[in-house]
């Protein structure tokens, strides 16, 4: 007899998830099973699936079993697999708590970016949003020259690794990005061979920013958690702020379609992402439908 295959559907300022709690790893989800299980026509819809292991039963997160419980296992859209996300770890870390497995305070999760520790709060009420804040590790920016085409021109970006790669452009108004339809060109391809995620960035006042992103592996969405703090970051080395080096922190709010994350670069380095997270259904998957697609 075939277990029923449980399921939630949660967001990060928008950016939306299918959960698949699966703690000891049983679950086939191939890339087919992921794009359909994303697909909002013909799925449940996301941005992206949060795939919820215990650490010690995944192969990319064993090693860290005894730093974090939990593992990560997070999928684009298409399918492919990314090595972090940061609405998601969010999400992640409501779900943990929400299902019991996880108290209020200090949360280790492991992801294929390494361990982020997640802070949370009690919630206040069930159900209610609340601010999670991430500890989302040291941004590297990699040397090297990048453009993104914005419109008929090429403008300098920077590239900032989040364990994620992005490619950070200033413009003057988010509209010069376009539709957004398919993956803006980034140049030189060979500074992101494994794909790239694009910002595309505008002031709003002093440490306010808004922006848009075109993800790799889901498209324009309406947040990106690592892709504001690429932006934070890349706003604070254009305005002259480096805290690792002068010891003084850097925050920045960062405004995106779905709504606001606050960022902050601290005295020694780590990128601070805090934001909400929210469970909003629960279900169960037709097993017929999942297993003809990953038979
Ligand atoms: N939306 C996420 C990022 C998800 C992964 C990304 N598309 C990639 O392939 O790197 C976030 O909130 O960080």
């Amino acid at each position: 007899m075939s277990t029923a295959i449980g399921f939630l559907k949660g967001h990060g300022t928008q950016n939306d998830f299918v959960i698949i709690p699966d703690p000891e790893n049983t679950i086939d989800l191939g890339p087919d099973a992921v794009a359909a299980l994303c697909d909002r026509r013909a799925g449940i819809g996301g941005d992206g699936l949060l795939h919820v292991v215990r650490s010690a039963a995944h192969p990319e997160g064993r090693a860290y079993a005894d730093e974090a419980e939990w593992f990560m296992d997070y999928r684009n859209a298409d399918g492919s697999v990314a090595e972090m996300c940061g609405n998601g770890v969010r999400v992640f870390a409501r779900y943990l708590q929400r299902a019991g497995h996880v108290d209020a305070g200090e949360l280790a999760v492991a992801t294929r970016a390494g361990v982020k520790r997640a802070h949370l709060a009690k919630e206040e009420a069930p159900g209610a949003p609340g601010e999670i804040t991430v500890e989302m590790g040291v941004a590297r920016l990699p040397e090297g020259e990048v453009e993104v085409r914005v419109g008929s021109g090429l403008r300098p970006a920077t590239h900032v690794d989040m364990g994620n790669p992005h490619a950070v452009t200033f413009v003057t108004d988010l509209a010069e990005a376009g539709e957004l339809r398919t993956a803006p060109e980034v140049l030189p391809a060979s500074a992101y061979p494994r794909g790239v995620n694009v910002e595309f960035v505008v002031d709003r006042a002093p440490g306010a920013l808004a922006m848009r992103v075109h993800e790799r592996g889901s498209g324009e969405t309406r947040s990106c958690g690592t892709g504001a703090c690429a932006v934070a970051v890349a706003a604070a080395r254009r305005d002259g702020l480096d805290p690792a080096r002068t010891g003084r922190p850097a925050t920045y709010t960062v405004d995106l379609p779905g709504g606001r994350l606050t960022i902050t670069e601290r005295a020694d380095g780590v990128v601070e992402m805090t934001g909400p997270a929210v469970l909003v259904a629960e279900g169960t998957i037709d097993q017929d439908w999942l297993a003809a697609l990953t038979a």
